[in-house]
């Protein structure tokens, strides 16, 4: 399977309408199941508008993306609601992706129903435990009834993960994923994707500001600058010998990769995994 973007690019209407924002301009970049793809920038470079053009949220001004080389814009609604179910969202928590209101059963099992992935009560519930298991909330029951305020922030982007996976995705487009998290917290949940991507061979678009985390994680690395994508190249490559002179400085600015700190933080209402 191969998810392009082809030539993208997006301009929104800012202020009293009068000005024009280019967001992303003329971006290419693949994907592929098993592959970690890194998206690398700064603020406002339209990382994240890039991600909800490949979601299917918002649609571009111009250029498209393609499945295995049918444009989005030509498929037909099953063949979409197909495209939305292969390539799923795990993004911020703090962005308010978990209603507080739902207990992490039904967060999960909801997606489950209406993918008809599972259809009577007893199927729904397993397949929840199935996708709490596989991001490392074990034992599943202990987590099943919890609202999101239960879960500390590690737990939470677990739950995103889950409720994700739980649909088999081909393809996990992650916006910033693990920046709120600390040190420690970070790496388990990067462990987590790592494995997925292992065991189930799920891909990654995923999008940071963050250099160590890229460094760790990524195989291949896209580096956008005010909406345009400046340098690509596999991770090695673009860390020893980046090109362009914006990737200089952004590596010249990141701090220097620590290894995580042993000292685990604890929530105070839930412990952490
Ligand atoms: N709905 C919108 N209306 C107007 N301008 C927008 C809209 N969404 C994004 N922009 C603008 O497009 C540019 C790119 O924003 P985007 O959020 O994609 O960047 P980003 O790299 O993800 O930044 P951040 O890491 O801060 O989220 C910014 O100048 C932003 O203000």
């Amino acid at each position: 399977m191969l998810l392009e973007a082809k030539n993208v690019s997006k301009t929104f209407r800012s202020g009293r309408g009068t000005e024009t924002v280019h967001a992303v301009r003329d971006a290419t970049l693949r994907a592929r199941p098993g592959d970690f793809v890194a998206i690398v920038g700064e603020s406002g470079s339209g990382k994240s508008t890039l991600a909800r053009i490949l979601l299917d949220l918002i649609p571009p001004s111009s250029g498209g993306v393609e499945l295995d080389g049918v444009p989005i814009s030509a498929m037909t609604k099953k063949e979409r609601v197909q495209y939305r179910r292969h390539v799923q969202a795990v993004l911020q928590d703090p962005a308010g992706s978990l209603n507080p209101r739902k207990r992490v059963e039904q967060t999960v099992g909801e997606v489950i129903r209406l993918h008809r992935i599972a259809t009577t009560r007893v199927q729904v519930r397993e397949k929840v435990r199935e996708a709490l298991h596989l991001v490392g909330l074990n034992p599943a029951e202990e987590f099943l009834d919890r609202f999101p305020h239960e879960l500390s922030g590690g737990q939470r982007q677990r739950v995103l993960i889950a409720r994700a996976v739980a649909l088999n995705p081909q393809i996990i487009v992650a916006d910033e994923a693990v920046s709120a998290l600390d040190a420690s917290v970070k790496a388990g949940v990067l462990r987590v994707m790592a494995d997925l991507k292992d065991r189930l061979g799920v891909g990654y678009v995923f999008i940071t500001h963050d250099l160590p985390v890229v460094r760790k994680v990524a195989d291949y690395v896209y580096v956008m600058r005010s909406g345009e994508i400046v340098e690509e190249g596999a991770k090695e490559a673009i860390f020893a010998d980046p090109s362009h002179p914006y990737t200089q400085t952004l590596l010249a600015a990141a701090p220097v990769l620590h290894r995580a700190r042993s000292d685990r933080s604890l929530d105070s209402t839930a412990r952490e995994v």
